[in-house]
């Protein structure tokens, strides 16, 4: 995936299809791009469709074990942890946002701060003595 996805995410949701396997094979693979690019941003893995089969919700998806990374089982078609998966979501990222000591983002916080300088209201000073250090408009 192009690094523009990555630029200034702070939380990621890796959802898996539980009716493919290759996609939970694939959670590696994505799990490793995302931390060359956000080595600390929260990241929650989702197992998807579990209303076509509920008896995937027994099974060990030990990924996220490996990882200690939040799981769950979600259905999109039925609703089953939608809300719940994307408030905690938004959680976290609020959190890492505000508290992130990653380089970049503490970057990125501070030019959000920056008060760009406003400009000089002029219109009812008198000029003073010479010498005056402010360029004068004409
Ligand atoms: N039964 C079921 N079907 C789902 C669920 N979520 C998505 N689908 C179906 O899965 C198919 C793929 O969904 P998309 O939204 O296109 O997801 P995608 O990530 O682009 O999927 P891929 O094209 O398979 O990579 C669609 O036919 C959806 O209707 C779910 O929770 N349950």
């Amino acid at each position: 995936m192009h690094a523009s996805y990555y630029h200034k995410a702070h939380a990621c949701i890796m959802a898996f299809d539980v009716q493919r396997k290759v996609t939970y094979k694939n959670l590696s693979n994505w799990y490793q791009e995302l931390r060359e690019y956000r080595p600390e941003i929260p990241c929650i893995v989702v197992a998807n469709k579990i209303d076509a089969d509920r008896r995937v919700t027994q099974k060990g998806f030990n990924f996220a074990k490996k990882h200690n990374l939040p799981f769950y089982f979600v259905s999109a078609a039925d609703g089953t942890n939608v809300v719940k998966l994307f408030t905690d979501a938004i959680k976290l990222a609020v959190s890492y946002k505000q508290n992130s000591r990653d380089f970049l983002d503490e970057v990125m916080r501070e030019l959000e701060n920056f008060e760009l300088e406003k400009p000089e209201d002029t219109s009812d000073k008198e000029e003073t003595s010479e010498g005056t250090e402010s360029p004068k408009t004409v």
